[in-house]
């Protein structure tokens, strides 16, 4: 698992600071903090061991498969489940036996769970008043937060006749008017066709930075969502935290097998060391019979247990032998909209690997038996998976991640 400290001081630390400083600079902007935190539904533990820090200002996405334990590590922070073990932190404070009520959240989850009978406005006034908030100060404050989701038109409306991209900008509204400090969404999309969740990421963004002193936590199984709106993503499987840290290096160097194929679907190779990283040489390692170069890597290659991991869109078909590539007989063929993913089985290893075909470059014939190759650059090094061969974490993880590629 990545460092989180380090992490975390990656994104908030301000340049130039003394080391004491940067320290007490990241831990006054931590916003939550779940610390070994463990969650059972009878004999299952959905939640088991978990840590991580949200920092004031910073998203922090959990993705994962169906079961993977995302929704109970926010319930946790909610207080909707009860920790077995653990401990829970909002702004320093121990909240992980406190009612949900005195934790200052705002939550929005996919159904929206507007109040059907009561228009927008009342909607967004229910948690001020529940508050107690002066009466004279809940207008202004309901008018603002519909104005920042661009609902204020909408205000006399009832939730029925909204659609369900504005149904959930109230429901949004409604979880801000409060001012909480962390904002928990869960899977806020997923009830939303194509096209307006594309809006509603757009929509997100901008109110993102709307709110620089907010926490959010955003669950999903989506990974095109967690690319767009995190900061950080935190991959779950099996109800354990797997690999923590800043989008771009958690998709461009993947610190586990596991995250490499869940979050942009590469396919994990399983090798043997033959040439470890020398000054400016990729490495070689054997696969099969085939001899596969890589300088993807950052760190890992020094040790001797490593797998490669390649995305789909990182193959070419060739019909003359490539000097990095395997030779590969064509089986599935399926058009995704901008790309045609191709499944073909490698002649030397009998393992399936996705290959992805521009729409406008002619793809191979099924059954065909043909050449990919991959430029060094674009193969990743990653530790091999000692819990689990190699094949078994990528047949899971393509199995979770088919709608996302
Ligand atoms: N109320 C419950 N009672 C018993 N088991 C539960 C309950 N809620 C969740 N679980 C189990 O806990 C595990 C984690 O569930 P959780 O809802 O956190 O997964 P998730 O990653 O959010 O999945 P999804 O993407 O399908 O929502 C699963 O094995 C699930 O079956």
């Amino acid at each position: 698992m990545a460092d989180q400290t380090e992490s975390a001081a990656a994104m908030s630390s301000p340049r130039g600071l003394p080391d004491d400083q940067v320290d007490r600079t990241v831990r006054r902007q931590v916003a939550v903090r779940l610390e070994g935190v463990e969650v059972r539904y009878g004999d299952t533990v959905a939640l088991q061991d978990c840590s991580f820090e949200v920092a004031r200002g910073e998203t922090v996405a959990l993705l994962g498969p169906s079961g993977s334990g995302k929704s109970t590590a926010l319930k946790a922070i909610a207080g909707f489940e009860k920790v077995a073990a653990g401990v829970v932190t909002i702004d320093g404070r121990d909240i992980t036996h406190a009612s949900p009520a005195k934790r200052g959240i705002g939550i929005v989850v996919q159904s929206y769970a507007l109040f059907p009978h009561m228009s927008v406005r009342s909607n967004v006034a229910f948690g001020l008043k529940a508050h107690k908030t002066d009466r004279d100060a809940i207008k202004p404050r309901v008018d603002e937060v519909l104005r920042m989701v661009g609902m204020l038109d909408y205000a006399e409306r009832l939730p029925r006749e909204l659609s369900g991209g504005q149904q959930q900008r109230v429901a949004i509204a409604r979880a801000l008017a409060t001012r909480p400090e962390v904002i928990l969404l869960d899977e806020p999309l997923s009830a939303l066709d194509a096209a307006m969740r594309r809006d509603m990421i757009t929509e997100l963004q901008r109110l993102r930075a709307e709110l620089p002193d907010v926490a959010m936590v955003y669950v999903t199984h989506d990974q095109s969502e967690a690319l767009a709106l995190a900061d950080r993503i935190a991959i779950m499987r099996n109800a354990r935290l797997e690999s923590i840290d800043t989008t771009e290096r958690l998709f461009t160097r993947p610190p586990t097998e596991f995250t490499a194929a869940f979050l942009g679907g590469a396919d994990v190779l399983p090798v043997q060391l033959v040439r470890g990283a020398e000054a400016g040489e990729p490495i070689v390692a054997r696969y099969g019979s085939v001899e596969l170069r890589a300088s993807g890597h950052d760190g890992v290659a020094g040790s001797a247990h490593v797998a490669l991991a390649v995305r789909p869109w990182a193959w070419r078909f060739t019909r003359t032998s490539p000097a990095n590539g395997l030779e590969v007989t064509v089986q599935t063929e399926q058009w995704r909209g901008s790309v045609r993913h191709v499944t073909a089985e490698v002649v030397a290893t009998g393992q399936r690997i996705g290959v992805d075909v521009p729409v406008l470059v002619a793809s191979p014939l099924k059954a065909e038996t043909l050449w990919v190759e991959v430029d060094p650059s674009d193969v990743m090094v990653v530790p091999a998976d000692v819990d689990e061969p190699a094949g078994a974490a990528v047949v899971s993880a393509t199995i979770a991640t088919e709608g996302g590629r």
